[in-house]
């Protein structure tokens, strides 16, 4: 048909193929001349995938039927990606990006690279004039990150820092940021003097205890407002129109997303506006109770 592309509509040599046997046999890889995809269902030549349409059916070496996809973004998390720590999943993935309005040409700052599968996710979503800017403690994380942006394509629109954050980031004037590390408090003022003003963090958190004490933190800081705390809750089906029903399974808890907003410091206003009173600052390189007065 004219105008089908490579790999968009039809499979070509080095394009990446989502191989579904059934369930719970997915295989994502890129296909080469010569190679062979083996499963315990029998195998599949590469070379007979080569001028196919994606969403094509094909037989494997046993007679049993495939179908030829493109892979998403969320069939790659779930088995074409390398992990090495606890990773963000696609139901709270969404709802941050909506949070964050996150949009192409976003400048995005990420504290917590882990695996990296949130940078890819922001990676996605500000296109190509955007820019993702992710700082990660650990060297070994960093590199598996790197290696996963690059299976996705998306390692030239991210800069990968291998820095401990808390002791400040290099950028200003950021969109939004997403913070996913044990102890978020240690970057609020990191993140004050990086945002733009107005501008969103989504922090993501496994336990309640730590919302609790972030959420103090960012009281007692003062330039934060429009706080908000979810979690999200995802419930599947089984799609069979006999007995369609809830599925037995479900993912019953990952983490809870705080959303809040860099605003002027409090207090600041009425100090500083006209006919004000006594003058507060605070200083946004400083801790939570440097909160000074007088200043
Ligand atoms: C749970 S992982 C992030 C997972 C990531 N959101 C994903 O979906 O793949 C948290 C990461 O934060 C990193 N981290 C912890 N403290 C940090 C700090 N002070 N600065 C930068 N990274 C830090 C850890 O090394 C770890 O890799």
């Amino acid at each position: 048909m004219a105008g089908e592309e490579c790999c968009r509509d039809v499979v070509c040599e080095g394009c990446p193929v989502l191989l579904v046997v059934d369930e719970r046999r997915r295989f994502i890889f890129r296909v080469g001349r010569g190679r062979v995809q083996g499963s315990d269902r029998g195998v599949l030549r590469h070379d007979d995938l080569l001028g196919l349409r994606y969403g094509s059916r094909v037989r494997l070496s046993s007679g049993v039927e495939a179908l030829v996809l493109q892979p998403r973004l969320v069939d790659y998390m779930e088995r074409g990606l390398r992990r090495r720590s606890q990773v963000i999943y696609p139901k709270d993935h969404g709802f941050i990006l909506m949070l964050l309005d996150i949009e192409p040409g976003s400048r995005v700052l990420e504290i917590g690279v882990g695996s990296g599968y949130t940078t890819i996710v922001l990676a996605r979503a500000v296109g190509p004039e955007g820019r993702v800017y992710s700082y990660e403690i650990r060297r070994d994380m960093l590199e598996t990150a790197r290696r996963n942006l690059e299976t996705v394509g998306l390692l030239d629109r991210v800069e990968l820092k291998h820095r401990d954050a808390r002791l400040g980031v290099d950028e200003e004037g950021l969109d939004a940021a997403v913070v996913d590390m044990p102890d978020p408090w240690a970057v609020l003022p990191v993140l004050h003097r990086a945002l733009r003003p107005g501008a969103g963090v989504v922090f993501f958190l496994p336990a309640v205890n730590q919302v609790a004490r972030l959420l103090a933190a960012l009281e007692l800081h003062g330039g934060w407002a429009e706080n908000r705390v979810y979690e999200v809750l995802l419930r599947e089906y089984e799609p069979r129109c006999d007995a369609l029903r809830p599925r037995t399974t479900m993912i019953a808890h990952t983490g809870y997303l705080l959303y809040t907003r860099r605003v002027e410091a409090a207090g600041r206003r009425d100090a500083e506006g006209p006919g004000g009173g006594q003058r507060v600052a605070v200083r946004a390189d400083a801790r939570p109770q440097h909160i000074v007065q007088g200043g």
